[in-house]
């Protein structure tokens, strides 16, 4: 496998760049993966042409393009001051699209499960498939709802990828229950395309709790700023009216879950890093680095839109509840951690890229680590690591905690770092500049640190 440009060529991959010197970094990080999507899926309904600055450009964000263009939006590239990628301008679908697509969903959660409603408002045939995993991720609940609103969907009875979408061009709507405990994007993806239905929707949760609520509070929100009047004063239902999604001109905020590796970083190090463009109100999880890096030892601080993380003497372990996408990077920093740590509220990561809970066990114990799945999470103890292959099942968020460790830990080989490019393909570039900032790896000489400047 090739090298990247991050790390060291090695004979598995990259090998993660050890520090014994603290980071000292200044960085941009691209836009949001699931406020790229959203607003791109927001943008092919909308009642006007509208423009996102600053988006994310990754495989996710090119997959869901794809997908609108064949459904008949018309998606550019125009120039933009991002630092990672032109903006993007939107037509929205106007119909008078071939009779029949495929959607290719990669591995995208954003794609496979928002797509699929959008499909039944286009007239002829939409066909869904992904990777060989994405075949795994749950579906049935997306499936089960647009059969619910009237649509014929073919999927072989499986419940999963691949099947096709027969849409007429409309969709009543009105009332639907589903059972979102499997994913959030169950319920993101009907509240999206709600208010084209015919009749708006009523839509009710009926189960174990949805997960990852931050995400359905970030649909929620975004669909408030295009003037969808999203009705969710009781638990568990969401109600939305008939109407038009408002066209937009819209800066994406900075991915702050990914911003997470490179904070951990300055947590693992002893070091400092500081995020540019960090929004003062946000509704992305990621926000919560906040609140978590400072339960393991490290200080963070916000002021004048840039977040300051400066880790501590060591790295404290501990409780923590409901990190969603987080979890992999808090994971890894558990694993460096002095004392024993608890990871709750993420069952549901068991559906994710990959069965997350199990390859983070597998990855962290081949280390010689000391970490355990438990009925809805993890349990991670201190344990003395040693190098070895850290493997990554095409899943961004291990590949990035593969890195996170190696910081630590001698000899860490990232079986896959191009997979990081789902949602950063810059991450092993900016990552190199990190580790840069420290007089770069472990066994180069000492020199001054140059800034990171991406
Ligand atoms: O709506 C979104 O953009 C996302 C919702 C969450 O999915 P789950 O609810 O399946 O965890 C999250 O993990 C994923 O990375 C992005
Ligand atoms: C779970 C994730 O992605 P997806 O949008 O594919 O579900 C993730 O990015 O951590």
């Amino acid at each position: 496998m090739a090298a990247s440009s991050g790390g060291a060529p090695s004979r598995t991959g990259w090998r993660a760049p050890r520090l014994t010197r603290p980071v000292d970094a200044d960085l941009s990080v691209p836009g949001s993966k699931s406020l790229t999507n959203r607003y791109l899926v927001l943008a092919a309904l909308a009642d006007g042409p509208c423009r996102l600055r600053r988006p994310l450009h990754s495989r996710d964000s090119a997959l869901m393009i794809a997908a609108l263009r064949g459904l008949g939006a018309v998606i550019e590239e125009v120039p933009g001051d991002g630092d990672f990628g032109p903006d993007l301008t939107v037509i929205p679908l106007r119909g008078g699209t071939p009779a029949s697509r495929a959607v290719d969903c990669g591995l995208a959660g954003t794609v496979m499960r928002f797509v699929p409603p959008l499909a039944g408002l286009v007239s002829g045939t939409t066909t869904f498939d992904g990777d060989p995993h994405a075949r795994r991720r749950p579906m049935g609940s997306i499936i089960d709802a647009l059969r619910g609103l009237g649509l014929r969907i073919d999927d072989g009875g499986a419940g999963s990828l691949p099947f096709s979408v027969h849409g007429e061009g409309h969709v009543r709507g009105g009332r639907l229950v589903i059972d979102a405990s499997a994913s959030s994007q169950f319920v993101s993806a009907l509240l999206l395309v709600g208010a084209r239905f015919t009749d708006g929707l009523h839509l009710e949760h009926v189960g174990k709790p949805v997960p990852s609520l931050d995400h359905v509070r970030m649909t929620v929100e975004t669909l408030r700023a295009v003037g969808v009047a999203v009705d969710d004063s009781v638990p568990n239902h969401w109600r939305i009216p008939a109407g038009p999604i408002t066209a937009f001109d819209v800066a994406v905020e900075p991915d702050l879950s990914n911003a997470g590796p490179f904070l951990a970083a300055a947590v693992v190090t002893g070091g400092t890093v500081r995020v540019r463009n960090w929004p003062e109100g946000t509704t992305q999880v990621g926000d919560a680095w906040r609140r978590i890096l400072p339960l393991m030892g490290a200080t963070a601080v916000l002021d004048g839109g840039v977040l300051t993380v400066t880790g501590g003497a060591s790295i404290a372990g501990g409780t923590f509840a409901d990190t969603s996408e987080l979890a992999p990077t808090v994971a890894a920093l558990c694993a460096l951690a002095t004392t024993p740590s608890t990871l709750t509220g993420i069952a549901h990561l068991r559906g994710h890229e990959t069965d997350r809970l199990a390859a983070l066990v597998a990855e962290i114990t081949n280390l010689g680590g000391d970490a355990e799945e438990t009925s809805d999470g993890l349990v991670i103890r201190p344990a003395p690591l040693h190098g070895g292959v850290f493997s990554t099942y095409d899943d961004h968020r291990m590949a990035t905690a593969g890195a996170i460790i190696g910081l630590a830990v001698d000899g860490v080989d990232v079986e896959n770092i191009g997979t990081t490019a789902k949602t950063m393909p810059e991450f092993p570039a900016l990552w190199a500049a990190l580790v840069r900032t420290a007089g770069g790896p472990d066994g180069t000489p000492d020199s001054p640190a140059p800034r990171a400047t991406a």
